[in-house]
């Protein structure tokens, strides 16, 4: 595997005793999107404005497409798009000349920045767009903007602070697929920073959970379920078509398996929990008793009880 695009080590920042960052260590790798969670005021940004060389870590180091942020900021600059929770466009310019400022910024001439302007445009979805103002647009049309001007100078990294912030269900399920087809067509490595869990767990590859300054675990999602939940990690849940009596004669012989922890019925549906998949056994148990099987699933950890179940230890 090449080197990570993004590599982190013991940084920590502090503003006066207090300690905003603290020992992260992290490796994002090329063509990764890597969600960056946590509530607010977990350093987030704080990380973030490190990796781009804005804040001088008060320790450690972060290196960016192979240059430290801190002592080599303007390559970093050059090849990562960073688009801030806040974004800020000229109101009174159509979005295409908002863009084509950026452009210029950019070092590109009139007529090239104008065709690479339009061309970001067509990528985010605003062509039939692109001469309204920016201050009659959407917050979702903003970040789509915003995301254009990211990329205007061809990043190879982008990092995106809260970009789902404000936006209705329905853009931000539009949103995150443009940032995953970005990702994917173009091999372009993201960050992005949320305390939406549900919308990161929809398109990264892993994710980092950051509270207080420190990095409590990060991995894929499969990864960090099994190791909070490893223990009682397979939940299987069968519905008949008959009511179970309670108290259910069978629960005692079910209980005397091996790997089964728990049952818990509602009405003609009863959850196991487990320490292994008993799923298959499961069925052809209630077939032998003459049970009609009506569905059975079993439970995925979402981000939210990973999530959940750290907290709740850390609080501990
Ligand atoms: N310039 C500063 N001076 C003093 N404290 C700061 C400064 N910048 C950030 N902090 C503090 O550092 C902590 C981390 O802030 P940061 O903005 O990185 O969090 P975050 O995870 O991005 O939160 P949010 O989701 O609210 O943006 C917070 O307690 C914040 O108040």
């Amino acid at each position: 595997m090449n080197d990570p695009i993004i590599q982190i080590r013991n940084l920590s920042k502090s503003y006066g005793s207090f300690r905003a960052v603290e020992g992260l260590n992290l490796d994002v790798h090329q063509g990764e999107i890597f969600g960056l969670l946590g509530p607010n005021g977990a350093g987030k940004t704080t990380t973030i404005l490190m990796m781009l060389g804005l804040t001088e870590p008060s320790g450690g180091s972060v290196q960016v497409c192979g240059y430290q942020s801190a002592s080599n900021p303007i390559p970093v600059k050059r090849k990562v798009g960073y688009m801030p929770d806040s974004l800020g466009f000229y109101d009174h310019m159509t979005a295409l000349e908002n863009l084509m400022y950026i452009a210029r910024l950019n070092g590109f001439e009139e007529t090239a920045g104008k065709k690479r302007a339009l061309e970001m445009m067509e990528i985010v979805g605003l062509s039939t767009e692109k001469d309204k103002k920016t201050g009659a647009y959407s917050r979702g049309m903003k970040q789509r903007l915003g995301l254009a001007e990211v990329l205007i100078k061809k990043p190879e990294v982008i990092i995106l602070d809260e970009p789902t912030l404000g936006i209705d269900p329905s853009g931000v399920k539009d949103f995150l697929s443009l940032i995953k087809s970005l990702s994917r067509d173009q091999g372009i490595t993201v960050l992005l920073s949320s305390h939406h869990l549900h919308h990161v767990q929809q398109i990264c590859d892993r994710v980092g959970i950051f509270v207080k300054g420190k990095l409590l675990a990060e991995g894929n999602i499969d990864t960090l379920s099994k190791t909070l939940f490893g223990h009682e990690g397979y939940v299987t849940s069968v519905k008949v078509a008959q009511e179970i009596p309670r108290p259910w004669p069978l629960e005692a012989e079910l209980m005397q398996w091996e790997g089964l922890k728990k049952i818990s019925i509602r009405d003609s549906e009863i959850e196991f929990t487990c320490t292994a998949d008993l799923t298959a056994a499961l069925v052809r148990f209630f077939v032998k008793e003459d049970y009609d099987v009506l569905s059975v699933s079993q439970k995925d950890y979402g981000l939210d009880e990973i999530y959940q179940k750290y907290f709740e230890l850390e609080q501990r």
